[in-house]
């Protein structure tokens, strides 16, 4: 049984292939604004899968790929079968790739534990002690900061982040280096003593998602790096739902 596992973020649209037991290599990726039914022929041809499991946090994109797809279908949603429960008021406003977290977090790190996924949106994922879905806490993605700065003022760049050489920038671009790693490196340490405050047992940390290795490379409380939780719980939630 091949699955295809579908991230549909708001920055880029991850195709991955995978067995139940594990990813496989064949890869691919569309930036979000491009997915189209073209796109998606050009990109995934001569890929070969089974049944697809989808999770969507666009709708115009989930629409393109309900079309699309042809084979058996399963779109994450707080209906699905996750392996973890939900106890939260709206659950139908949970992201979908927050819940892909939460079942792939719990499957490899188990709980209670935190996901933290640098994204579009950097977002907060709780499992509490009662292997339960909480809530968390969403703030602008590092690069969506980057982005705003750069297209709101006049005189600053946009800049790729990396680590600053020091805190005390010596020129525009050093400065901006430094606000913004050392800047959210501070904003996810904050948010991480708050919840976890609330949370009272220690949970187990786990950054994933494109910035994750720069921003927890600062972070102590970060325990794990993983980039494939997403896609692991894409391939655990196929496992029970397909
Ligand atoms: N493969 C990559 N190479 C370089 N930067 C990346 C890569 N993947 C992600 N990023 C960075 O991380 C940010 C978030 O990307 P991603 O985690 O894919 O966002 P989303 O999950 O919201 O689509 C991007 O805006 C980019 O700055
Ligand atoms: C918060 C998100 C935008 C994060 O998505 P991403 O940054 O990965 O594109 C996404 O999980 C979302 O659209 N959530 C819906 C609102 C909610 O979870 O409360
Ligand atoms: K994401």
């Amino acid at each position: 049984m091949t699955y295809l596992l579908i991230d549909n973020s708001n920055t880029r649209t991850k195709f991955v292939l995978s067995t139940p037991e594990a990813l496989l290599k064949e890869r691919r990726m569309i930036p979000t604004r491009e997915v189209s039914e073209e796109r998606l022929d050009d990109a995934l041809k001569g890929l070969h899968y089974d049944a697809a499991v989808v999770c969507s946090v666009v709708p115009r994109v989930a629409d393109v790929l309900r079309n699309w797809l042809t084979r058996p279908s399963h779109f994450l949603s707080c209906d699905s079968r996750l392996g973890v429960g939900i106890d939260y008021p709206s659950p139908r406003q949970i992201g979908a790739d927050r819940l892909a977290n939460a079942a792939g977090a719990v499957a490899y790190y188990g709980y209670p534990c935190i996901v933290v996924d640098f994204g579009t949106a950097v977002t907060f994922d709780v499992i509490g002690p009662e292997r339960t879905y909480l809530g968390g806490a969403i703030a602008p993605g590092l690069a969506s900061m980057g982005d705003y700065l750069a297209r709101n003022t006049a005189l600053l760049p946009a800049i790729e982040p990396h680590e600053p050489k020091h805190a005390i920038g010596t020129s525009t671009v050093e400065a901006m280096h430094s606000g913004a790693v050392y800047g959210y490196r501070g904003m996810v340490k904050e948010i991480l003593a708050k919840l976890e405050e609330e949370m009272g047992k220690r949970p187990t940390v786990v950054a994933t998602g494109g910035d994750a290795a720069l921003i927890a490379r600062g972070v102590p409380r970060i325990d794990h790096v993983d980039p494939d939780i997403t896609l692991n719980g894409l391939r655990m939630v196929a496992g029970l739902n397909l």
